[in-house]
């Protein structure tokens, strides 16, 4: 009889994307998966009752086909397949001990949608400058796809970017399970860019709800919001890509609509008057787009591209003008 091919796949990372993944790559009969967590009370409770306690607690993780590890170096030694799951602001800190040797012969699969703060990097881009991981064997976990929904086992799908065909389609094999289907794509930078960028839409969108506008607008917002991502994707990487994928689209909607969005929730809170601090003291969670703001924002200073959705949350976000005020110039240049 053919025996299952053997996957040995680190997931670094504790929130609720890394405790999905951990799920779905443990349905598979031929894969295994190490799981680094920053917290020891976490690990201890996981090795314990075989439940994350903080996210996603309903989840159980059989210990025959998941090891839990404290040292980020146990987790990595024998994986063929590492994925990061940190929020992007978070990942230099678990990685800073780790040298390029530590990534060598080994696949990196970024399952984060947020940018490296002040130098402004997308997470595949500074994994091949900080750790000399070869491009070709980077790949991206894209498309629209809520951490809530895979804990209920919700028909799901995902795209696996990557400028290696052959990264995209094993991975896209690797992660398809029951309730997941997978599809490879060869756009790397454009899945990425745009995986970030909905954040900032899923946050504009928030703000406006908290602000009293309804979905007649937010209709309006996402297509505009669509056609501004795809100005600045093409700008930095003109090619042919069909936005309306769902590696696209689908996850500016899941994002912008869901109940589930912590960038929603994030803007929602924003218009309805909270602080920045205490928005982010309440919600718990990690909202990418806060950081991915100002780094795309910076980025656009170089480009020039036309992005008044980006524009108008970066001055809520960071130069501290009301919501209201904000909002209220946004309408004119919206169509
Ligand atoms: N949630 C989802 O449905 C999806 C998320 N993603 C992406 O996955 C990535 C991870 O997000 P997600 O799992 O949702 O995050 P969560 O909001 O669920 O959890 C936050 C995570 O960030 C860590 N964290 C918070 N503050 C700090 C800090 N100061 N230093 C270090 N770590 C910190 C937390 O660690 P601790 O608990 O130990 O404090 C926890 O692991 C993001 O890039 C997100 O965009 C992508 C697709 C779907
Ligand atoms: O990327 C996501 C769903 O595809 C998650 O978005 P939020 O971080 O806003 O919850």
């Amino acid at each position: 009889m053919k025996q299952p091919s053997l996957h040995k796949i680190a997931v670094i990372g504790g929130g609720s994307w890394a405790t999905a993944l951990v799920k779905i790559l443990s349905e598979q009969t031929g894969n295994q998966v190490r799981w680094w967590l920053r917290s020891q009370a976490d690990i201890d409770h996981i090795r314990a009752y075989h439940h994350n306690p903080r996210y996603l607690s309903d989840v159980f993780h059989s210990p025959k086909k998941v090891k839990v590890c404290g040292k980020i170096k146990d987790a990595i030694r024998d994986a063929n397949y590492i994925v990061l799951a940190v929020p992007a602001a978070y990942i230099e800190e678990p990685l800073q001990k780790l040298k390029p040797a530590d990534f060598s012969g080994k696949r990196i699969v970024s399952a984060i949608k947020g940018m490296i703060p002040e130098v402004n990097l997308l997470v595949t881009d500074w994994m091949e400058e900080r750790f000399e991981v070869p491009l070709g064997d980077i790949c991206v976990i894209a498309g629209p796809c809520h951490a809530e929904e895979v804990a209920l086992e919700k028909q799901s799908y995902l795209t696996i970017a990557s400028t290696n065909p052959e990264c995209a389609a094993d991975f896209a094999k690797i992660i398809t399970c029951r309730y997941v289907t997978a599809h490879p794509l060869a756009d790397l930078y454009g899945v990425e860019y745009a995986a970030v960028m909905k954040n900032i839409v899923a946050l504009a969108c928030g703000i406006t709800y908290g602000l009293g506008y309804g979905d007649n607008f937010q209709a309006v917002m996402v297509s505009n919001a669509m056609q501004e991502i795809r100005r600045f994707v093409t700008a930095l990487d003109p090619r042919e890509r069909e936005m309306s994928a769902s590696a696209y689209l689908g996850d500016l909607l899941v994002t912008a609509y869901s109940q589930f969005s912590r960038n929603r929730l994030f803007g929602n809170m924003i218009g309805r008057g909270y602080s920045v601090k205490a928005a982010q003291v309440e919600m718990k969670m990690v909202a990418e787009g806060y950081f991915a703001t100002k780094s795309i924002h910076a980025i656009n200073q170089q480009l020039g591209v036309s992005m008044p959705i980006t524009d108008a949350v970066y001055r809520i976000l960071y130069e501290g003008i009301a919501p209201g005020l904000v909002m209220n110039e946004l309408k004119a240049q919206l169509r």
